[in-house]
């Protein structure tokens, strides 16, 4: 794996030469945040999105982690959810229970999910109200520079548009401020209706990760991470910034293959 620090503070980005490799990789980096959260405030307060991501994370559910982590400080949320049943199968709450959730002994109160019999609009809000109450109780910790949650870690994927969670490039979503959580109606990625953190959110989190393999996702990546000047289109995945958190990029040597660093990388 090759570690390189980004221009511009667009964070660490970690190329890995293989998927196994890439997953061996998150699931240490995600098993040190959650023991060091723990140890400060006694809850890891985790935010998973949709995708690949999921079978990327397969080897927590192997060991040592399943021994060495522990699971019942672990509170789950989604960035994004799509509007559909849970059972559905394009259910993010149905792929991460499958593939991860139903591996791992994490006690099924702190799995908060949206609620699937609401429409769109009205599941945002309650998502953000479930989520209000864990920060009064400081389940979910609470950010120093901004009025919203600090999520202690917010695991994103990224299409090769540059959306990640549900906040697509060109949407009016990209400009909500006020609200934690919101919808759309109109996702370009099937199905239509999402809920979504919103980027003061994934902002705002101690640590945000963004996971991206694949070739078809190379120009995204490099536009994305690059310091590719005033010509860059407004990407989704280029707005994350956390005013005081940490970025990592897990990149595959496909996705990564047309950044800057890249060349000096595979020498
Ligand atoms: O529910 C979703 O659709 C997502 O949360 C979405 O943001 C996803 O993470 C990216 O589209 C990447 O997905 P892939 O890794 O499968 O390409």
């Amino acid at each position: 794996m090759a570690l390189l620090e980004s221009k511009k503070n667009r964070g660490e980005v970690r190329i890995h030469e293989s998927l196994e490799e890439l997953s061996t990789d998150l699931a240490d980096y995600i098993a040190e945040l959650s023991e060091a959260s723990v140890k400060e405030r006694g809850f890891f307060a985790i935010a998973l999105s949709g995708g690949s991501l999921i079978s990327l994370m397969r080897n927590l559910c192997g060991a040592p982690y399943n021994k060495t982590v522990d699971w019942s400080k672990w509170y789950i949320f989604w960035a994004d959810e799509r509007v559909v049943a849970k059972n559905h199968v394009d259910s993010n709450y149905k792929l991460a229970k499958d593939h991860l959730l139903s591996k791992l002994p994490i006690v099924p109160s702190h799995v908060h999910s949206i609620n699937d019999s609401l429409t769109a609009e009205e599941a945002a809000n309650e998502y953000e109200f479930v989520i209000r109450q864990l920060v009064r109780t400081r389940v979910v910790n609470v950010s120093d520079v901004s009025d919203c949650p600090k999520f202690d870690l917010i695991l994103l994927g990224m299409g090769p548009d540059g959306h990640v969670a549900s906040l697509f490039p060109n949407h009016s979503v990209l400009e909500e401020k006020n609200e934690w959580v919101t919808f759309i109606t109109t996702s370009p990625k099937p199905p239509p209706e999402r809920i979504t953190f919103t980027l003061p959110v994934i902002n705002s989190a101690a640590n945000v990760a963004v996971v991206v393999t694949g070739i078809g996702k190379a120009e995204a990546a490099r536009l994305v991470i690059d310091d590719v000047g005033p010509e860059c289109p407004v990407l989704p995945a280029r707005m994350i910034e956390p005013a005081v958190g940490k970025l990592v990029w897990f990149l595959d040597n496909q996705a990564g293959s047309k950044l800057k660093c890249f060349s000096q990388f595979s020498k």
